[in-house]
């Protein structure tokens, strides 16, 4: 338990309904009633956990009436950080709570650090690493999607998976470690074939959770998409028919968008970035020329390119310009202003001449194939996997680093068994393996990564 006690305000500063000051720690009852003056007498120091209180937030400096209150108790060890919490809900507005934290932090409270209250959560035990981590994913979400693969994290799910691994690891190194103390003893249990066939079990238990770290990645993070194509072909066009709304400029005049214009939509579930760009084309206007070196750099950074060109126009030495820039296996081709077209045109002709497989005749006029584009979009950044496949579990860059050591010192357990090396060695590798698995919840990690992770919260959380 933490010694000393904190504050911070842990609602947007704003104008709102309410604003909420929140104090944990051993003093922050004792501190609360040291500013709170109840409607009803009563001591808040005797009052049940989970019990809310009406009264009033007075300066006992001057007896001057700060504002109306509701104040709520939780003691320690059932509460969000597992000490004693006291939550004063003040009415919104910047200057009510910033006074009513001012007053707590003079009855000899610290300011919180971004993140401490979630930090203390983790320390005192009530949350692992993993969970903790969740609460910002859950914060910053983006979309229902990601927001569920945060909320099946805060449940614990990651944690329960990583220490079933970890538990397997831990009964291969039981009989491991008895073999290096007592190699008299001959065991039949842990033959070299049964100790390979467990550590293959790990090794693939490891590689799911690994696999799912696409979906999870793009869950979470989301993904930029960038709109690419010759000047007038249709790219804001395409990127209002996305957005549902007049986002961009469009015109009939080629050279319309000079700048790089973004927005971001919910692609079910998928927070997409989507960039409209200006359109590629040698120019000797200096704005314009400005705009295509932009693109240059945006293309280098896309997720996915949404490639425009115009099929009244077909494709010439300009587009095959553009196509040296993209990664075409990350692009769906959109064959726009189809209403355009008198007779019947061998789309798959476009796929062959840019070489991408992935293309919808669409026209940003009257919308016809947003949809099937919508989808194919999708299904390029998340494919259907086969049989199904593991739901997404990993989500987050530190855990996949971590399990990607694990998964090492585990190949290297496996290759030591299978060449007969000393068992010691089979431990050292199984223990490190352990180690590496335990640093996605927060077991064995160092102060200061444990100090980064939670730097990155915000302020009251
Ligand atoms: N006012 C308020 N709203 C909030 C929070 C908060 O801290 N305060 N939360 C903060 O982010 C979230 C809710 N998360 C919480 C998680 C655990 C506990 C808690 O007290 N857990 C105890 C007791 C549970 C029980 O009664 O069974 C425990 O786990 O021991 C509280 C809030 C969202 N809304
Ligand atoms: N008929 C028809 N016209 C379209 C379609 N999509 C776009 N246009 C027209 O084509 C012209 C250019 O559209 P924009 O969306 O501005 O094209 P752009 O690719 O963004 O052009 P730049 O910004 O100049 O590179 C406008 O006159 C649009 O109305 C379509 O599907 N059908
Ligand atoms: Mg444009």
């Amino acid at each position: 338990m933490m010694e000393d006690t904190i504050a911070a305000i842990s609602t947007p500063l704003g104008e709102g309904g309410i604003g909420i000051v929140r104090v944990s720690g051993p003093g922050a009852i004792e501190a609360v009633k040291n500013v709170f003056v109840p409607r009803q007498s009563k001591d808040l120091a005797k009052v049940p956990s989970f019990t809310l209180h009406y009264g009033k937030i007075v300066d006992p400096a001057d007896g001057k009436i700060v504002d109306e209150v509701l104040v709520s108790v939780m003691r320690a060890p059932k509460s969000y950080t597992g000490e004693d919490v006291v939550e004063i809900n003040c009415h919104g507005g910047i200057v009510a709570v910033e006074k009513v934290l001012e007053l707590i932090l003079k009855q000899g409270i610290r300011l919180a650090e971004p993140g401490e209250f979630t930090k203390r959560a983790f320390l005192n035990g009530r949350i692992d690493l993993s969970q903790a981590e969740a609460v910002i994913d859950i914060i910053r979400a983006k979309t229902e999607a990601s927001l569920k693969l945060a909320g099946r994290q805060l449940s614990g799910e990651l944690r329960e998976k990583i220490n079933a691994v970890r538990q397997k690891i831990i009964n291969i190194l039981a009989f491991v470690e008895v073999s290096i103390d007592y190699p008299e003893y001959e065991f039949d249990e842990v033959t070299p074939e049964t100790a390979l066939k467990n550590i293959d079990e790990i090794i693939n238990d490891v590689r799911r959770l690994l696999s799912s770290y696409e979906r999870g990645r793009i869950l979470r993070e989301g993904i930029t998409a960038v709109i690419a194509g010759k000047p007038n072909v249709g790219k804001s066009s395409l990127l209002n028919a996305l957005l549902r709304k007049k986002r961009a400029i469009v015109t009939d005049i080629p050279g319309t968008t000079r700048d790089v214009i973004e927005d971001y939509l919910n692609l079910k579930g998928i927070p997409v970035k989507i960039v409209d760009t200006a359109g590629i084309r040698e120019t000797e206007d200096l704005v314009e020329k400005l705009g295509v070196e932009k693109t240059r750099e945006y293309l280098n950074q896309a997720d996915v390119t949404l490639f425009v060109v115009d099929v009244s126009m077909g494709i010439d030495e300009d587009d095959e310009k553009i196509l040296s820039l993209i990664n075409k296996d990350k692009s769906l081709l959109v064959i726009n202003k189809i209403d355009l077209l008198q007779g019947k045109v061998n789309f798959e002709q476009y796929a062959v001449k840019t070489g991408i497989k992935n293309f919808v005749p669409f026209s940003a006029r009257n919308f016809d194939g947003l949809e099937i584009l919508e989808n194919k979009l999708y299904e390029l950044l998340l494919p259907e996997q086969e049989g199904g496949g593991e739901s997404a579990l990993i989500s987050n860059h530190r855990h996949k680093n971590y399990l990607e050591k694990a998964l090492n010192s585990l190949l290297s357990a496996k290759e030591s068994i299978a060449s007969g090396e000393p068992v010691d060695l089979v431990a050292i590798d199984l223990n490190e393996a352990l180690r590496e698995l335990g640093a996605i919840t927060g077991d064995a990690l160092g102060d200061e990564i444990i100090n980064e992770i939670f730097s990155q919260f915000c302020v009251g959380k």
